[in-house]
């Protein structure tokens, strides 16, 4: 709703009140209209003065109602009515104004800012755009250039940024609140004609078509295939080169073609899910909501490789103290010179004072872990190493101070038998850089207890990060559905294909890298160190192995044929790609010809694959995989999955993830094609489709919230 009240010097406060961010339901909306009508027909009240409870302005429209049938007053006349006001209406801006709540404050004749305010055109990010009239009297206000950088990517605007840009006419460090309501008593009685955006001219650069076919290039680059951002920067033309009214109408045309999109259902999906995400249950009861983490005053890290240096960088900057461990001196060394050079980076990236940081200390000795209330070990995926870390730490650290491990896949139950208090072991799976990537997943054994899954939970809020809680396999989530996504990719290549078409493919899609791009970029010795480990190469492997066969399962040797051959990627200048300039993946003529040999020499006859067969081998697969996981209970939902999938592993946003993605595919095609290509595939075991997408498309498809009731609970391994 919106509180009205008259306060002394002629002024009517109006507060829009509907925690937690006073988005603009219809109830907010219905409420806004009856009060400023109030405002503007009381002979008494000389300004208006618009603010929001609880110390933010405005949340925005409530997403919530997108997904349902539109009631009450909509948004746009209502701005227009506050815009038309003879009396000036001043915007009280704390906590945040995004979205429509920037919108409403444009509609208002003046805006005040506190200085801790953040404000933003936010519709982007949903999928849709600015349609309360942002697209139209943003430019107007602060020019095209800056509008379009604003509008097309939905960041958040500090309030220093938006009074030198002009978004709001002043900033306090005092009270918002109080500066408003003088300020409203002095502009009282003049004429509220200048102060209507929508009777202003945008500027306009001269070179109009560059500035914009430049952030459509940006757009490409950063979300290739999104329709928001490329819509976005047709109403800033219509900004720039048509009279208000006709502005807004293709605002409103624009927005009726995104809303009804596909890719905004995804983004709003994504929005919900990831907050959901931090609600986590166990099916032993435990809950995010019973169960209360324990404070973290001090932290340490062991290892200081490339995650290592990551986790500390990330644990100092949420201003926690850090103990770094190495063994040996020269690494201590190299890894000190790194940390700081990091940290002194995001300082200035960021403007955080050096205050603000947690201190970090550098060691070689593990005793002095002896107060601190969590360890991250970051070393080595040595299965071995990590346990004789645990089982010294057990030693060292104090009784209550909680375990965590950095493994990427290997047994969390394993490396928790090491350690005397196997209850306090969880798996904190960073993704590299772990100072920049949004996801962790915090991993569960069968032994690990509510209170360290609360406080490894806790502790990824505090850093910023999207925690998701997962159970205990090989590879998690996260890199156990990515295995037979990469699988396939390998045998596309066998029948025909070449990498630069399955990448094109995967790209088209969305990914910001196919998957041999990524493969370079990664390192391709990863992957093999691993297919080591497991003797499905290299020197475990038992002699007379046929080479394209492991267990009666299909397999392709050719990512370890290429390291054997030292083409490991961008870092050797040559992988499933040329590198001659550095960083520029070109196909390579060797890789066509090796890749003919190979054929040739294991009888296989090229064929020319399809885009289509391309893009459904991969994603399928990976899907399949996700409902395996669902069935054995690793993942508690397929939101959980879908978090991960687009926080920490490229999965484009406006596709949901990939379970959403499988349900607006349709489960009944996705299980006829897994069908299919098992069957031209039988050796392939990954894509004989699940037995959870069976019972789904048994059920009837239903929609993604309602898988979570037919998840056998019993198996589940949280
Ligand atoms: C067929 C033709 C159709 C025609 C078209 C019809 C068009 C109709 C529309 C008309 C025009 C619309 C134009 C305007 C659009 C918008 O405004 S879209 C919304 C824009 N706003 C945002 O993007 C902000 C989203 N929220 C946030 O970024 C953050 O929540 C926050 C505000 C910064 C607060 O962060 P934090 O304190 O970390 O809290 P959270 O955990 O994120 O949120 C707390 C709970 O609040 C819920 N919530 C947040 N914002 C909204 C919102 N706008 N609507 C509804 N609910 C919201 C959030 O989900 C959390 O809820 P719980 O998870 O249940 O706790």
């Amino acid at each position: 709703m919106a509180l009205y009240r008259r306060i002394p010097g002629a002024i009517a406060v109006i507060t829009l009140t509907n925690p937690p961010v006073n988005a603009l339901s219809c109830t907010v909306r219905e409420a806004i209209y009856e009060t400023v009508k109030r405002a503007t027909a009381d002979q008494e009240v000389k300004a208006i003065v618009l603010c929001g409870a609880n110390g933010k302005f405005c949340g925005g429209a409530d997403i919530k109602e997108f997904s349902r049938e539109m009631r009450g007053p909509p948004l746009v006349p209502m701005i227009d009515m506050i815009e038309e006001s003879e009396k000036p209406v001043v915007a009280v801006i704390e906590g945040v104004a995004f979205g429509g709540g920037l919108e409403l404050a444009l509609g208002c004749h003046y805006r005040i800012a506190h200085s801790g305010a953040q404000v933003g055109l936010t519709e982007v990010t949903l999928g849709l755009l600015p349609a309360a009239g942002g697209t139209q009297r943003l430019p107007r206000l602060i020019g095209v250039p800056a509008a379009l950088d604003i509008i097309t990517t939905g960041r958040h605007v500090s309030a220093q940024e938006a009074v030198r840009l002009g978004i709001v006419d002043k900033v306090t460090d005092s009270s918002a609140m109080e500066e408003a309501i003088e300020f409203a008593k002095t502009v009282a009685g003049e004429p509220m004609g200048p102060r209507r955006l929508s009777l202003w001219t945008a500027a306009c650069p001269e070179d109009l078509d560059s500035l914009l076919e430049g952030a459509l290039v940006r757009i490409r680059q950063r979300s290739r295939g999104a329709l928001a951002p490329v819509a976005c920067v047709q109403a800033v033309r219509a900004a720039a080169s048509l009279p208000f009214a006709q502005g807004m109408k293709k605002e409103q045309e624009l927005m009726a073609y995104l809303f009804t999109s596909g890719q905004a259902r995804a983004m709003q999906y994504c929005f919900f899910t990831q907050r959901a995400a931090a609600r986590w249950t166990t099916p032993s009861g435990a809950s995010w909501e019973n169960t209360k983490a324990r404070p973290v005053r001090q932290a340490a890290v062991i290892g200081l490789g490339t995650m290592g240096k990551g986790i500390a960088v990330s644990l100092s900057r949420a201003g926690i103290p850090v103990i770094a461990v190495e063994t040996e001196q020269k690494r201590l060394k190299a890894g000190r010179k790194a940390v700081n050079s990091m940290l002194t980076r995001e300082s200035q990236k960021r403007g955080l004072a050096e205050a603000h940081l947690g201190s970090i200390s550098f060691t070689l000795d593990l005793r002095k872990l002896r107060d601190t209330d969590l360890v991250i070990e970051a070393v080595f995926e040595d299965m071995a190493l990590k346990k004789q870390i645990f089982s010294k730490l057990s030693s060292v650290c104090r009784p209550d101070a909680l375990l965590c491990t950095n493994t990427s896949g290997l047994n969390i139950d394993e490396i928790a038998s090491a350690a005397s208090r196997p209850e306090l072991v969880v798996g904190t799976h960073f993704f590299a850089p772990a100072h920049v990537m949004k996801l962790l997943e915090v991993v569960c054994g069968p032994r690990t207890s509510p209170v360290a899954v609360a406080t490894a939970m806790q502790l990824a809020k505090r850093l910023e990060k999207i925690g998701v809680v997962v159970g205990n396999c090989s590879g998690f989530v996260g890199n156990r559905m990515m295995r037979p996504y990469t699988e396939q990719a390998y045998y596309l290549l066998e029948e025909g294909a070449r990498p630069e078409e399955v990448d094109l493919v995967l790209e088209e899609f969305g990914f910001a890298m196919g998957i041999f791009r990524v493969m370079d970029l990664s390192g391709l010795d990863v992957g093999w160190r691993s297919r080591k480990e497991l003797g499905l190469t290299g020197p475990k492997l038992p002699p007379g192995t046929e080479a394209r066969s492991r267990g009666g399962k299909r397999y392709s040797p050719l990512p370890d044929i290429l390291c054997e051959s030292g083409r490991l990627g961008q870092k050797t200048g040559r992988g499933w790609y040329l590198y001659e300039k550095e960083r520029v993946a070109t196909p390579d003529p060797w890789l066509q010809s090796f890749l003919e040999d190979y054929r040739s020499r294991f009888g296989i006859q090229s064929r020319r694959v399809g885009q289509d067969e391309i893009l459904e081998r991969c994603l399928y697969s990976l899907i399949n995989e996700g409902f395996r996981i669902l069935q054995e209970g690793i993942a508690a939902s397929p939101e959980d999955i879908d978090v991960i999938y687009v926080s920490g592993y490229g999965w484009p946003r406006h596709r949901g993830g990939p379970m959403f993605y499988a349900w607006m595919v349709g489960l009944p095609k996705v299980l006829d094609k897994l069908e299919h290509y098992h069957r031209t595939h039988p050796d392939i075991p990954n894509l004989a489709p699940s037995s959870m997408l069976r019972k789904l498309v048994a059920r009837g498809s239903p929609p993604v919230h309602q898988w979570r009731a037919l998840i056998q609970q019993h198996s589940s391994q949280l």
